[in-house]
C-alpha cells in the first residue's frame, strides 16, 4: 500500500504539488493522470525519492519513506521510464539482469530469471546477446519494463512509459501490462496523460490538476460522475458513452441461454468492440461465447444503444 498524506512538493516557490492525499492500496493499478505540468511525474517519483517531497508524509506498507535508506527503497520499487533509458553497450540479458546483478543473485538464478521475463514480456529469447539499438522501440520499451520487474519489486513505477510507441504497439503493449498486472498481482502506479489508456488498464483512477487532486475513482464512477467540468473535458464529453462501453465487457450484458444468429463475439470482448460488430454486420443480436468457445448466451444491440 501507499499512501501520501497531505503532501507537497514546493519548486523554488511554484507548488508542483499541493496537499495530496491519495492511498493506493496493495495490487491496485492506479493511474496518475492530467494535463502537462498538472504534478504526475512529481508526484511519482517522490514515491522512490528521485524527487523529495516538501511537507506531508509518504508511506509504503506503513512505512515512512523517509526513513527507509533510499537503496533499499529503490530496490523495492521498478521503474520504468518514456525514455526507456536502456544501457547502450549492455546486451538485453544484461539490461535485464542490471539490479538482480547488483543484489548479488547466483548466475543460475539471474538467468533463469532473465528467460522467464522474455517470456513474460513476449520477447524472442534471441534477443538475449542483442543490444538495445538491435530492437524496435516497442521492443526496447519491453525490455525496460522486464529490466523493472527484474527483482520481482513490490511496486512498479510506469512514468508514461508507452507515450512514444505508435498506436497499434502501444495496444498490444497496454494488454500485456494488463496481463502481467492480474499475473503479478503487484501495485502499480502509472503516469500518463491519455484517458483511453487509463480507463482500460487502471483500477483507480486520480485526476489531477495544477498539482492538485480533483477526483478518485474507479474508471466507471469517474466517467459516470465526473467531479466537474475539468474532468468532463478531460475525458472528452462527446464520446463519454462510448468510453463507458469501452470498460464493460461483453459477458456483463450477456442474456444467458440465448440463442442468436452469426459468428460469436468472445464474451471478454469489449461492449465497444461488440458494437462495432452488432453495427457492421447489421444485426440485432449475436452469439456469445467463453474463451473455451462454450456457447454463453447472446447479445442484443438495444442493451447497448437507444433505439
Ligand atoms: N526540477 C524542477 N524544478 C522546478 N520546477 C519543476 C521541476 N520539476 C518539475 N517542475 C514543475 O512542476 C510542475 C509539475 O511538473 P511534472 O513534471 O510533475 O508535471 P507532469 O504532470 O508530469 O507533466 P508532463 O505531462 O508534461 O510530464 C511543472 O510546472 C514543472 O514545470
Amino acid at each position: 500500500m501507499i499512501e501520501f498524506d497531505h503532501v507537497s512538493k514546493i519548486f523554488d516557490s511554484y507548488a508542483a504539488v499541493e496537499d495530496l492525499t491519495l492511498t493506493i492500496p496493495k495490487g491496485a493499478f492506479c493511474a496518475l493522470i492530467g494535463s502537462s505540468g498538472s504534478g504526475k511525474s512529481t508526484s511519482l517519483k517522490m514515491i522512490n525519492r528521485l524527487i523529495p517531497h516538501t511537507s506531508g508524509t509518504i508511506r509504503v506498507n506503513g512505512e515512512d519513506v523517509t526513513q527507509i535508506p533510499v537503496e533499499t527503497l529503490r530496490r523495492r520499487m521498478g521503474y520504468a521510464i518514456q525514455s526507456i533509458g536502456l544501457f547502450p553497450h549492455w546486451t538485453v540479458a544484461r539490461n535485464i539482469a542490471a539490479v538482480p546483478a547488483l543484489l548479488g543473485w547466483p548466475k543460475q538464478k539471474v538467468d533463469d530469471r532473465v528467460r522467464a521475463l522474455l517470456d513474460l514480456l513476449q520477447l524472442d529469447p534471441r534477443f538475449a546477446e542483442k543490444y538495445p539499438h538491435q530492437l524496435s522501440g516497442g521492443q526496447q520499451q519491453r525490455v525496460g519494463v522486464a529490466r523493472a520487474l527484474a527483482a520481482d519489486p513490490e511496486v512498479l513505477l510506469m512514468d508514461e512509459p508507452f507515450g512514444a510507441l505508435d498506436p497499434i504497439t502501444r495496444d498490444t503493449l497496454q494488454a500485456e501490462m494488463a496481463r502481467i498486472h492480474r499475473e503479478t498481482g503487484k501495485t502499480i502506479v502509472f503516469v500518463t496523460h491519455d484517458m483511453d489508456e487509463a480507463l482500460r488498464l487502471a483500477s483507480q483512477i486520480a485526476i489531477l490538476d495544477h498539482g492538485r487532486l480533483i477526483q478518485l475513482g474507479t474508471p466507471r464512477e469517474i466517467l459516470s460522475a465526473p467531479a466537474n467540468d475539468f474532468v468532463r473535458d478531460f475525458i472528452g464529453r462527446d464520446d463519454l458513452g462510448l468510453k463507458l462501453l469501452s470498460i464493460e465487457t461483453v459477458a456483463q450484458r450477456v442474456h444467458p441461454g440465448e440463442t442468436a444468429e452469426g459468428a460469436p463475439i468472445a464474451a471478454e470482448a469489449s461492449l465497444r468492440t461488440a458494437l462495432s460488430i452488432l453495427v457492421a454486420r447489421g444485426a440485432e443480436r449475436a452469439p456469445v461465447t467463453a474463451a473455451d468457445g462454450q456457447p454463453l448466451g447472446a447479445l442484443h444491440l438495444d442493451d447497448l444503444v437507444r433505439k
